[in-house]
């Protein structure tokens, strides 16, 4: 074959040449270090695909590698591989360019491994199908029990009126309800969620059958009664729904009021003698026990457990069943410690502008990383096998008889039972245990549930991953850019706690779990660590631009154009990607915008965070999302109006950076429009457009800083930070 002359086509060829070879390469790796035999199961088809492409490649290689004559690809192609072809570009002079450039090279490298596990969880993804119907011939008299358990922690920014509305939606579930038990766990002790329970428990009594009559789909009353129109083909069933919605409103407005009002009227207290607890309590951190859930296995000790959110209400009355499809079936349900549901949010607006949807989260990496091994558990959502969740390992030789788990249930009088309840509740039974961590929920993790869900994986059972076509499950994503970047620093450093701990997947999962579950748990285990990179790219850049340092490929080289396409092809995927998960195109720029975002701060304060803990300096803590907004902020929530309004150093940061990025850009247009040699364009146009970029990316920033007049807007003493911080370090590059 004749090649002979460089060519852009050439360098494109040889790149996917060479990509190919490397997965090749991985993937039989893959094979060889899979103890479990596992990856020749799934990857056969990859392997042989990549394998069938290296061959057609081999006159490739050969004219890469082996051939001497005048007609091998020329040298130039060869090294202008992705990373090779950077390489190649190291300036040869000046230590600040040396070393802006070494770091430019780590930052691509980070990128390019970043991507390439990325990559891993779209190989094959999984998609689940139930039919219920079988479940019910085969099993309706069999059916588990199944304890709910709803948790909240904080009557002030998660409403009692939204608690009872989960609790009351879990209720409704189309399940036997003689096995049907709803827990409420309320860590913030508060008789106002207490006394909004007692209103709940009343109003039940017309609700729940109210829902199996109609059949009415969701059974949370605020979310019904939000978009469900009356009834008026039939005047009887008219009748009862403004009655049932009557009481509905009237129960909201009491709790509400009380709520207002930050105490419970002594009337209401002498109605139930559970008030009588709050008589002795000094502090809501520190108290006697009140009674609740953690004893449920004195009371229901259902084998299936479902936990939620107090946010989280059930969209799909048929959740509990379809669920049950995975544990009881024959062949593979024995497997499996825990199935959990998307987390979907209803108040996302049309454009997504904090990109909290988590679309591609949901419908592309967790179907991939089942296929790869097993979802990670990520809280609300979850069915849990109880013996798995308390820590047993699987075994084979396990054979569910449904029947005998229906029956073990501890028979006690109601008195023995609550003071026995009482010492459960208090908590004090885990001292010196393996509560907390190898039974149960792992605690002192921000992520407790993904730790807690790599547990379980790493004792043997398999989890699995279920898309409904009617959503599972609802919840209130942050509405604020500050709860949004508060949260994700929360995750990302857990998940970076987990990573650098001996619960590592790759401790704690060798040879426990395949090793490509192992690398998808480290999209987001690794979440903490992408600041750097990011960071590098936002500051490094503008400053050499100002400085007059090329840190890209020239114009006119002919790697431009495999440079451009490789970050064209890779954003234009990520867009369909976007696209066909739902989202707009708006939503995708909003979704880089706040990946930016994050990436600068969320990721930088988790990452340190993270480490602060590992070395002893700090303990976890744990920032609850706010599920209540302001009127203002709500209304320019709808209007997706960017919401700074408080100070942060996470808004300083922000500031900076855009401002670092408009004025390179600024200087850089200068230096383009004052070039008599025509230089600058050839040198320095891809650091041009990236600063381009980035002032397009922070839009709102700007006009948070400058233009806007609402509560909204960045406070002024970001605004006076941002500018000195940023004008200091424009005068440190250029001078
Ligand atoms: O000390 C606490 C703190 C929180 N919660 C409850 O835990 C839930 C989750 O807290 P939230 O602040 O809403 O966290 P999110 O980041 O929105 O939740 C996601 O991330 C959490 C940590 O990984 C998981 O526990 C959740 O299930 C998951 O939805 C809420 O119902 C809280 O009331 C408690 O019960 N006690």
């Amino acid at each position: 074959m004749e090649f002979g002359v460089p060519s852009p086509t050439f360098n494109i060829l040889a790149t996917l040449a060479l990509l190919n070879i490397f997965i090749f390469i991985g993937g039989i790796t893959m094979v060889i270090s899979d103890v479990e035999n596992k990856a020749i199961d799934l990857f056969t088809s990859q392997i042989v695909l990549s394998g069938l492409i290296v061959l057609i490649n081999l006159p490739v290689y050969e004219g890469l590698f082996f051939r001497k004559d005048s007609g091998r690809i020329p040298n130039s192609v060869t090294y202008k591989s992705l990373i090779v072809s950077l390489v190649s570009y190291l300036p040869v002079d000046g230590a600040v360019e040396i070393w802006s450039w070494i770091g430019m090279f780590f930052a691509e490298l980070w990128f390019s491994f970043y991507w390439f596990i990325t990559q891993l969880v779209r190989w094959n993804p999984i998609y689940r199908y139930t039919f219920k119907d079988r479940l019910s011939q085969r099993y309706e008299k069999d059916l588990p029990g199944v304890d709910i358990f709803v948790c909240t922690a904080d009557p002030e920014i998660e409403p009692p009126t939204m608690v009872i509305n989960t609790v009351l939606s879990m209720m409704a579930y189309d399940y036997p309800p003689e096995k049907l038990s709803v827990y409420l766990s309320d860590d913030g002790g508060s008789d106002l969620t207490f006394y909004a329970m007692l209103e709940a428990s009343r109003f039940s009594k017309h609700w729940l059958p109210f829902c199996k009559k109609l059949k009415i789909q969701p059974r949370s009353p605020e979310a019904y009664f939000r978009t469900a129109l009356e009834p008026l083909d039939d005047p009887n069933k008219a009748k009862e729904w403004l009655f049932v919605k009557k009481l509905y409103m009237d129960m909201k407005f009491q709790i509400e009021a009380t709520t207002k009002l930050g105490k419970v009227p002594e009337e209401i207290r002498k109605e139930h003698k559970g008030f009588r607890e709050w008589n002795f309590i000094s502090s809501r951190r520190d108290h006697q026990t009140i009674l609740e859930i953690r004893v449920s296995s004195r009371l229901s000790n259902s084998p299936i457990i479902l936990n939620v959110d107090c946010d989280m209400y059930s969209n799909n009355s048929y959740s509990v069943r379809d669920a049950l499809c995975f544990f009881m079936d024959e062949e593979k349900g024995r497997e499996i410690g825990y199935l959990q549901y998307p987390q979907a949010f209803e108040n996302i607006t049309k454009n997504d502008i904090y990109c909290n949807s988590l679309n591609i989260e949901m419908e592309v990496d967790f179907p991939g990383i089942d296929g790869n091994g097993g979802p990670l558990y990520i809280g609300s959502g979850c069915f849990h096998r109880r013996e798995a969740l308390c820590g047993r390992r699987y075994s084979n030789e396990n054979k569910v008889e449904w029947k005998e788990v229906n029956d073990r249930k501890v028979k006690e009088s109601a008195g023995v039972l609550e003071e026995v309840c009482r010492i459960l509740a208090s908590c004090t039974y885990e001292a010196n245990t393996e509560w907390g961590k190898e039974m149960g929920l792992k605690y002192g993790c921000p992520v407790e549930d993904v730790i807690t869900g790599l547990s379980v994986q790493c004792k043997g059972w398999r989890s699995m991953y279920f898309i409904p076509e009617r959503k599972g499950f609802l919840g209130l994503a942050p509405t604020t850019l500050l709860q949004t970047l508060v949260q994700h620093k929360r995750w990302s450093e857990g998940d970076l706690q987990i990573l650098i701990t001996r619960h590592s997947p790759f401790l704690l999962g060798h040879k426990r779990i395949p090793l490509k579950l192992q690398l998808s748990y480290c999209i987001y285990l690794l979440w903490a660590t992408s600041w750097f990179a990011v960071l590098y790219y936002l500051v490094v850049p503008p400053l050499c631009l100002l400085r007059g340092i090329s840190l890209f490929p020239k114009l006119s080289s002919p790697w431009i154009q495999s440079f451009a396409y490789a970050i064209f092809a890779n954003r234009a995927y990520g867009l369909v990607e976007f696209v066909w998960s739902g989202g707009t195109i708006q939503g995708w720029w909003n979704g880089q915008r706040i990946w930016v975002f994050k990436r600068t701060t969320s990721h930088l304060f988790g990452f340190f965070d993270a480490i602060r803990k590992l070395l002893g300096f700090s303990a976890s803590t744990f920032v609850i999302t706010t599920k209540v907004a302001e009127e203002d902020v709500s209304e320019r929530y709808e209007k997706e109006k960017m919401e700074f309004g408080v100070s942060s150093p996470m808004f300083n940061i922000l500031a900076t950076l855009a401002l670092l990025n408009m004025f390179s850009f600024v200087g850089g247009i200068k230096m383009l429009i004052m070039d008599v040699e025509s230089k600058v364009l050839d040198l320095l146009a891809l650091q041009i457009i990236l600063c381009g970029l980035l002032v397009l990316i922070n839009l709102p920033i700007y006009q948070g800083l400058f233009f806007r007049k609402d509560s909204g807007r960045m406070p002024t003493s970001v605004t006076y930070k941002s500018i000195i911080v940023s004008l200091l370090a424009c005068s440190v590059a250029l001078y």
